[in-house]
């Protein structure tokens, strides 16, 4: 499937000069969104997995239906002031903002394998920090997923491990 055709791209969109990829039209599409998640765990195969983590909001989008196909559990990452147990925080700066996002403390066991999808790849900020709550509580992470990702902001460079980084479709 041409994944490209079912997303929709809005220019200057929340902000002049940005292309928004709004996956929207590919989710309420049932045969593309599940077809999407499949390719997804496609990528991840043959990753040793404890968890997989998304970030709000659209992580969560992807990060859940991955975990319950790969029968996995999901713990989320939320945006400041959601998450209702003790937490470990951050900021962090992306394409078209800034803000923070926190993690439970108890969400994440010390040595957890941890696998992070997410909707977008842009300048990598979100996926930084992610990452950083993660090694705060002692987890690991194995591996990064992406439906999407926009390769000319370097967003890679931001994820300094050697684990695997994929993406289903590239801008
Ligand atoms: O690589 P970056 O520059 O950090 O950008 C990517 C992030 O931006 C979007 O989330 P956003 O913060 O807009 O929140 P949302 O999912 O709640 O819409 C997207 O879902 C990614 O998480
Ligand atoms: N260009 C973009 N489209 C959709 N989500 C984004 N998150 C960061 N940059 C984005």
């Amino acid at each position: 499937m041409d994944f490209k055709q079912k997303i929709r791209v809005v220019q200057d969109f929340p902000k002049e000069g940005i292309r928004f990829k709004d996956i929207t039209t590919l989710m309420k599409d049932g045969e593309a969104y599940k077809l999407a998640i499949s390719n997804i765990a496609d990528l991840v195969t043959g990753l040793d997995v404890d968890v997989i983590v998304g970030p709000e909001a659209r992580g969560f989008v992807i990060g859940a239906p991955l975990a319950i196909h790969l029968g996995k559990g999901f713990v989320p990452v939320r945006k400041s002031g959601k998450l209702p147990g003790e937490i470990v925080e951050s900021a962090y700066d992306l394409e078209y903002g800034k803000d923070t996002l926190a993690i439970h403390k108890d969400a994440i066991e010390p040595g957890q394998k941890v696998l992070i999808a997410d909707d977008l790849l842009a300048t990598g900020g979100t996926i930084a920090t992610t990452i950083d709550l993660i090694e705060k509580l002692g987890g690991i992470v194995v591996g990064c997923v992406f439906l999407i990702e926009l390769t000319y902001l370097d967003g890679r460079d931001k994820i300094n491990g050697d684990y695997p980084v994929h993406s289903l479709v590239k801008y």
